[in-house]
């Protein structure tokens, strides 16, 4: 599958962009401020239908217009299809072929990964991050995991209502056991795409640093005691649940937990507060990872995700790099190229294509921006 047209309407700093017979690499030049993140926003939005800067309908919308409409022709051997996405301040509406969907339907349709410089929260970052962005994953892989997240998330908003509300501890516990069954599918979800993602990560990163370095990663529970989060936070440990075990670890811990919930007036017991911790060498990445290390990690990171939609969804994903060239040196350009090399659909930008090896800028359909 591969975007073909893409038009966006009133959309971040564009009036109107259009870009027609896109090929399978587009690079975007142009000078700061020119609206080449916005351009990678754009397609982001058409295709994982998330921001990978965490931006709200009202901030994607042109200062002044009511509404931003953003629309991509997508073809492949056997499908046409026509995909828009509408955000007015608030809310957002999705069709495709004209039909109206929801934003779960139309995560799974075609999707991307997003590589750009704020990915190094991704290592030294808060938690939240990290979640987010295997969240993103799982949800344009699986449609259980964008509804049980959907479905999660709305339960976990209430109970925190109910929290800031002092609801009565009966009121509380009869939202735990609602809370229950989507918090552990969730995470059994969530914890299976990792241990995928992880072992590829693994390899990236190995292969990226010539088997210099090792990189270890961990999924912790939020429901462990805290004493044993602490010490995976200070060596890798790997944790196996079935689902009874993790209703049981769950309930267990929710009980044990219940006067902290209400002093601190939120949840403190679901997926929403699990944990994940990366290793280079034994030595916890958040912690002592040198700028080079996070880089690395991260390349490695986008590179195990692209293999992985490969082999869960059967698709290239798209991959959009936004301005990552500049911030990475040789080596790890060239495991970066080495992905371009593949049949992969990609936009870049760049201020400068300096950074691109001839045989790449050959291929390349460049977009001036600006
Ligand atoms: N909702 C909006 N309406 C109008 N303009 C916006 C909106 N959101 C962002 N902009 C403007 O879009 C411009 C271009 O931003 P963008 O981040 O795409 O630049 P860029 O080309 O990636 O720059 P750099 O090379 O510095 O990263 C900025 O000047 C910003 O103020």
């Amino acid at each position: 599958m591969r975007i073909r047209e893409l038009r966006f309407d009133e959309f971040r700093s564009y009036e109107r962009f259009e870009l027609g017979d896109v090929g399978d690499l587009t690079v975007f030049v142009g000078p700061n401020a020119s609206g080449k993140t916005n351009a990678v926003e754009g397609i982001q939005l058409l295709t994982a239908f998330g921001s990978f800067r965490g931006a709200k309908s009202k901030e994607l919308i042109r200062w002044g217009a009511d509404q931003a409409v953003l629309r991509a022709r997508i073809l492949s051997d056997t499908r046409d299809l026509d995909v828009r996405h509408v955000l007015q301040p608030g809310h957002r509406s999705c069709l495709l072929n004209g039909k109206r969907k929801t934003v779960q339907d139309m995560q799974g349709v075609l999707p991307s990964v997003t590589f750009s410089p704020d990915d190094l929260v991704l290592v030294k970052g808060a938690q939240t991050h990290r979640r987010a962005a295997l969240d993103l994953l799982g949800c344009q892989l699986s449609r259980s995991h964008r509804i049980l997240k959907r479905d999660y998330e709305r339960i976990v908003r209430h109970k925190n209502a109910l929290l800031r509300d002092g609801a009565d501890t009966l009121l509380l516990m009869s939202v735990d056991d609602m809370m229950a069954v989507p918090a552990v599918q969730l995470y059994l979800y969530r914890s299976a795409l990792f241990r995928n993602l992880s072992a590829r990560i693994a390899r990236a990163y190995a292969s990226i640093t010539r088997g210099e370095e090792r990189v270890e990663m961990g999924y912790v529970p939020s429901w462990e005691d805290e004493s044993v989060k602490q010490a995976a936070s200070w060596a890798p440990m790997r944790f196996e649940y079935d689902k009874a075990q993790a209703l049981e670890a769950f309930a267990q811990a929710l009980e044990a937990r219940r006067a902290e919930e209400a002093a601190r007036k939120r949840a403190c017991v679901g997926p929403h507060a699990d944990r994940i911790e990366f290793f280079i060498d034994g030595r916890n990445a958040a912690m002592y990872a040198s700028q080079g290390q996070q880089r690395s990690l991260v390349l490695a990171w986008k590179i195990a995700e692209v293999g992985l939609v490969r082999e869960m969804a059967g698709v290239s994903p798209v991959l959009l790099l936004d301005d990552v060239m500049s911030e990475l040196d040789a080596s790890r350009r060239h495991a970066l190229v080495s992905l371009l090399r593949q049949d992969i659909q990609t936009f870049i930008t760049t201020t400068e294509t300096a950074f691109f090896e001839d045989d790449i800028m050959e291929r390349a359909n460049v977009v001036r921006l600006g």
